[in-house]
């Protein structure tokens, strides 16, 4: 008999915190992964990414800077690189493992699923629980078209051992940018199918259409209204097959990804035996992350159905709040605050609170100061062809609502609003701070207005 206070399911960062701060509480804890240990931002996600996308940003700035001091080219080696990106996640499930162990927590390789409302099954064991994390994060969403089994995944793109020479990405958002700019910079052809007229729809839509028009300067063909329907394998190549605008359009390419959207990964794990509901944005759970129908039951991360957005800092904060209610008890919720978020495309893409339209939806009066800033010193330095802000205002209250920035520094710039609006600093004290110069933050007096 296995007999644990806490069980969690998934060894990603919305499962680890968790596990080791009840640990340390004197806790007896179980991890499961049905993958290798790590979970998805540490071995198939955002650092590996991080890794491509970094040398694909200098390839940008190395070609952007030719003729302006810069005169070898270079190019990217796809091997060396892959074997650049190994070094981050190779070493990282055994490492997981071991620190899980070292703490003296129990890991499991194997699926869960449950048997009851306090039991689980592994590899034929059954481990009992007094609580239970699920925190299973997310998968690519099915697409329901004839061949869509031949879409390669983020996780493969992430792990080719060669380029191919020509890429069709299925959906326009996050995965599908940042892997495109990657492929383009490293000489590969692409082409990104989207199914309606907007890209990255949650992001501010001018800056999107500049980024559309830098990614198609790079070679990046993005198609727009154009949904796939079918995808042919023959001998040697793919021939995916989109509508477009009720035209027949057909590609044919190396390899089709999957970048239309990821959803709870939930399937597996048979939730009605644990009495666990749950509706299709994932695990249904109170403001204290514990299922509404099982109360041993919690959920953070991708998979839980939270105002959070599925991204690593999300899941973090997630987890260690869903810890602290399992061995304190119920009681603390978790302040999500704004959440920031970047597309790591070059130039890159980021966003805090609301962009315009959804201010106004939302019923504010709101004044939007927009800045182009390709020209100021910190971007004409490094020849940016496009470079923007833009900053949504209560009229009433003159308050930020959301800011927008395009820009090879967005991903530190907008880090620096989500400190000034998540504790509501004063402007005209930040405007007069003094900040190192040159760098991109004094700017910031000049973008505060
Ligand atoms: C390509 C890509 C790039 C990304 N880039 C960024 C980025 O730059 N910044 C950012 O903030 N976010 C990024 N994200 C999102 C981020 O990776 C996720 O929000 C985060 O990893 C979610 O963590 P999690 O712990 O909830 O889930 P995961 O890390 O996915 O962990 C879930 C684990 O549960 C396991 N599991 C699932 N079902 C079972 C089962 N039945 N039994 C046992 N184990 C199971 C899985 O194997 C997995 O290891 C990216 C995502 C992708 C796909
Ligand atoms: N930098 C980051 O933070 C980062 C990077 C990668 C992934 N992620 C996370 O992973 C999640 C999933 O990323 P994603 O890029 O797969 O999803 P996404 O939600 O960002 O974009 C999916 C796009 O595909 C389109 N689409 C859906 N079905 C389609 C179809 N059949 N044909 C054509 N287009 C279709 C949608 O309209 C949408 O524009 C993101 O929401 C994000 O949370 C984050």
């Amino acid at each position: 008999m296995f007999k644990y206070d806490l069980v969690v399911i998934g060894s990603g960062v919305g499962g680890s915190s968790a596990a080791y701060q009840c640990r340390e509480e004197g806790m007896t804890v179980a991890v499961i992964d049905k993958k290798p240990f790590g979970g998805t931002c540490a071995l198939r996600g955002c650092d590996p990414k991080k890794v491509l996308a970094g040398v694909a940003a200098l390839m940008d700035q190395n070609r952007r800077m030719k003729g302006l001091g810069i005169t070898e080219g270079s190019r990217i080696d796809w091997e060396e690189l892959m074997a650049f990106k190994r070094t981050f996640t190779d070493k990282v499930p055994q490492s997981r493992v071991d620190a899980f162990e070292n703490a003296g927590i129990d890991t499991y390789h194997g699926k869960a699923t449950f048997l009851s409302k306090n039991e689980v099954l592994v590899n034929g064991r059954k481990l009992t629980f007094d609580r239970l994390l699920i925190a299973t994060g997310a998968k690519p969403a099915p697409l329901y078209f004839t061949g869509e089994e031949h879409l390669s995944t983020s996780e493969d793109f992430l792990e080719l051992p060669h380029l191919p020479k020509k890429l069709v990405f299925v959906g326009g958002g996050f995965i599908s940018f940042e892997c495109a700019h990657i492929a383009a910079q490293a000489g590969s052809e692409v082409h990104i199918l989207q199914g309606n007229d907007q890209a990255l729809e949650h992001f501010d839509q001018e800056l999107v259409k500049f980024l559309v028009k830098r990614s198609e300067e790079l070679g990046i063909r993005v198609h727009f209204n154009a949904a796939p329907f079918l995808i042919e394998k023959k001998e040697d190549h793919y021939e995916v097959y989109a509508d477009q605008d009720g035209e027949n359009i057909i590609f044919t390419c190396d390899q089709v990804f999957h970048g239309a959207g990821r959803i709870p990964d939930i399937e597996d794990l048979d939730l009605e035996k644990g009495r666990v509901e749950f509706t299709r944005d994932g695990i249904a759970v109170n403001e204290y992350l514990q299922s509404i129908s099982n109360h041993r039951v919690y959920a953070a991360g991708d998979v839980s159905a939270t105002k959070g957005y599925p991204l690593t800092p999300v899941a973090a904060k997630e987890s260690m709040v869903a810890a602290e209610n399992i061995y304190l008890g119920d009681g603390r919720k978790v302040k999500y605050g704004l959440m920031p978020s970047v597309v790591f495309t070059e130039p890159k893409l980021a966003i805090i609170g609301l962009t315009e339209e959804s201010a106004v939806k939302k019923g504010y009066d709101v004044s939007v100061h927009r800045m182009e800033t390709k020209n100021w010193y910190t971007y004409r330095r490094t020849n940016e062809p496009y470079a923007m802000v833009k900053t949504v205002v209560n009229k009433k209250t003159g308050k930020l609502l959301g800011v927008h920035i395009l820009g090879g520094n967005a991903d530190d710039m907008i880090n620096y609003f989500a400190l000034i609006m998540n504790f509501d600093l004063p402007y005209d004290e930040v405007r007069e701070m003094i900040f190192a110069y040159p760098t991109s933050a004094s700017d910031l007096s000049y973008l505060l207005k």
